[in-house]
């Protein structure tokens, strides 16, 4: 598989709390199949990091910067959440994690992209490969929420027309800051016809469920079993979801 090469920060800027260490593997998949940009694998594929898995699919993360998009994914990967100051990802960086889902192993490949106005158009390249969005905004952050149309209108723009979209409101943990209503979140999701929850990298509340959720709508989609019964993003999420369990403002 041929990868566009990851634009690193090249030393200008220290790890940010939530930065990604660097990558272990690179994203490379040996000898496997690629159907409109998925990676099937015909038998159990070897990933660089020693994890076997039948499917591969390109999620992106996507979103202001600051909203938590490193840290959503360093609490997925690693299961931490990294305090400290807050440092800006540079470009764009990328995990691999192989989930189980319904006895298929499903490898995701995580693309954390920079949510800085000017690495847009590194991040516009990335769109077209994507299988999954995961769309972010700040519960602390009122412009963050107000530019998720901004958001969908370049997803429209450069995403394939079929790419899976979900909405995160990310950071409940901070009830005292919150500025953005759980109803503004799951109003705004309904109108754009997007699953949606609230998250919290620092305490973790739905984060593997939001990667999971989508795992299962991508193997879903492209392993029509039959006799499976037909899989509902929007229903498993809500039947899934967890509130943050406190204070509505
Ligand atoms: N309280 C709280 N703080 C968070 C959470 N997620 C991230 N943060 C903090 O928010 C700041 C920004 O987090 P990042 O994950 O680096 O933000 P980002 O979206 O990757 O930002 P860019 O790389 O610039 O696009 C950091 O100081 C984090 O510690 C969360 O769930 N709760
Ligand atoms: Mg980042």
């Amino acid at each position: 598989m041929s990868r566009k090469k990851s634009q690193r920060s090249k030393g200008n800027s220290s790890p940010a709390s939530c930065s990604i260490p660097p990558p272990k593997e690179n994203g490379k998949v040996g000898n496997d199949t690629h159907t409109n940009g998925m990676v099937m694998a015909g038998r159990p594929s070897l990933s660089n990091s020693g994890e076997f898995y039948d499917i591969s699919f390109k999620v992106m993360l996507v979103g202001d910067s600051g909203v938590g998009k490193t840290c959503l994914l360093v609490r997925f990967k690693d299961g931490a959440f990294l305090a400290g100051s807050f440092i800006s990802t540079v470009g764009i960086d990328f995990r691999n994690k192989v989930l189980n889902v319904d006895g298929v192993k499903v490898k995701l490949q995580i693309w954390d992209t920079a949510g800085q106005e000017r690495f847009r158009s590194v991040t516009h390249a990335y769109y077209r490969d994507a299988h999954a969005l995961l769309l972010l905004y700040d519960v602390t952050n009122k412009s963050s929420f107000d530019n998720i149309q901004a958001w969908l209108t370049e997803i429209h723009e450069y995403a394939q027309k079929d790419v899976v979209i979900m909405l995160l409101g990310n950071k409940v943990d901070s009830a005292h800051e919150r500025v953005v209503k759980l109803e503004d979140g799951e109003r705004l999701a309904k109108e754009y016809g997007v699953p949606f929850m609230e998250t919290s990298a620092k305490s973790g509340l739905n984060v593997e469920l939001a990667f999971t959720a989508i795992a299962k709508e991508l193997k879903h989609r492209s392993m029509k079993t039959p006799n499976e019964p037909k899989f509902k993003l929007h229903d498993y999420v809500k039947k899934e979801v967890k509130g943050s369990g406190c204070c509505k403002s």
